[in-house]
């Protein structure tokens, strides 16, 4: 028996097209939602999934507002750019491709982003509203693996959950959701400090890999059934997407994303339903 397929790439089709509807709802109350992005510098990686976005929001009717800067931008520079979007009533969301430069204060642009306007939900304040049960955008990856997991009929609800990783984007805000009353999950957060991963591992219902560190998950490191999300993006000598997820886990696991095709996709439709949930808030 191998695994069932949490097919990323279908359900983001199925959350766009629901958006299309939302969206041109807006338009007939006169609210066109935008979303910017702030690209500072050529990493081509970056160009690659700002142009994406782009591109996703085309097919659901978003505009688009693109700023780009050199990567020799000053901390000043990429501020007046921030403050910019903020002013700009055409711009109802929007994001900073991240990493920034080296020597740039990457927080402190973060903070100076209208949080009314963080279409990544995770602006400071967007954070601390997640902490504190407040109404918020959610980090786009980690809402978009509950929209999988939710799409696919995967039980959450008293689940044994093991988060591995604790980057800021997906392993630190993670855990938040799942403990939320509505999912009920029990979590678990391993990092490289954790003493014995397999032992956690081995017990979970539901699997997010999260660390970046290629095929750290092993077949005989998986119960039987259980659910894995593979976030992780790790590159071969090839330049091809190796996740932390080994292959082998496909003939263990009830179910297992794909990497690429899986969480990605996810992560960019969950930033559209950002945007076009701050617009709806906004036209009341
Ligand atoms: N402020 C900010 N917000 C982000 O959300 C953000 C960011 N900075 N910096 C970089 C990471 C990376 N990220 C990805 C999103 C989608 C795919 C994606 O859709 N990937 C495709 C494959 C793309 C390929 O083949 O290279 C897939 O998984 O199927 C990948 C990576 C968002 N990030």
């Amino acid at each position: 028996m191998t695994a069932q397929i949490l097919d990323g790439k279908a359900t983001a089709a199925a959350i766009k097209s629901d958006l299309t509807a939302r969206v041109a709802a807006l338009k007939e109350k006169g609210v066109t939602p935008g979303l910017g992005t702030i690209l500072v510098g050529e990493d081509p990686g970056s160009q690659k999934y700002v142009a994406g976005k782009h591109r996703d929001c085309a097919q659901v009717g978003i505009a688009s507002i693109q700023r780009e800067l050199p990567a020799t931008a000053t901390q000043e520079e990429i501020e007046a750019v921030v403050r910019e979007l903020n002013e700009d009533p055409a711009c109802t969301g929007y994001i900073v491709q991240l990493p920034l430069p080296r020597g740039i204060d990457e927080n402190r642009i973060l903070e100076l982003m209208d949080p009314d306007k963080d279409a990544d939900g995770l602006h400071p304040m967007n954070l601390g509203r997640l902490v504190l049960n407040e109404p918020a955008p959610l980090p786009c990856t980690p809402n978009g693996i509950l929209t999988l997991l939710r799409h696919y009929g995967v039980e959450i609800k008293g689940a044994e959950v093991v988060v591995v990783g604790r980057g800021v984007t997906i392993g630190r805000p993670m855990p938040l959701l799942l403990t939320r009353r509505s999912e009920n999950a029990t979590v678990t957060q391993c990092h490289t400090g954790t003493r014995d991963l397999a032992a956690h591992l081995k017990r979970a219902d539901i699997i997010v890999a999260a660390a970046g560190s290629a095929h750290l998950v092993r077949p005989e490191d998986v119960k039987p059934g259980a659910a894995v999300l593979d976030v992780g993006v790790s590159r071969s000598a090839e330049g091809k997407i190796v996740g932390d997820v080994h292959p082998g886990v496909a003939e263990v696991a009830g179910w297992i994303s794909p990497n690429p095709g899986g969480v990605g996709p996810m992560t960019r439709a969950q930033l559209l339903v950002n945007v076009v949930e701050a617009a709806e808030r906004s036209a009341g």
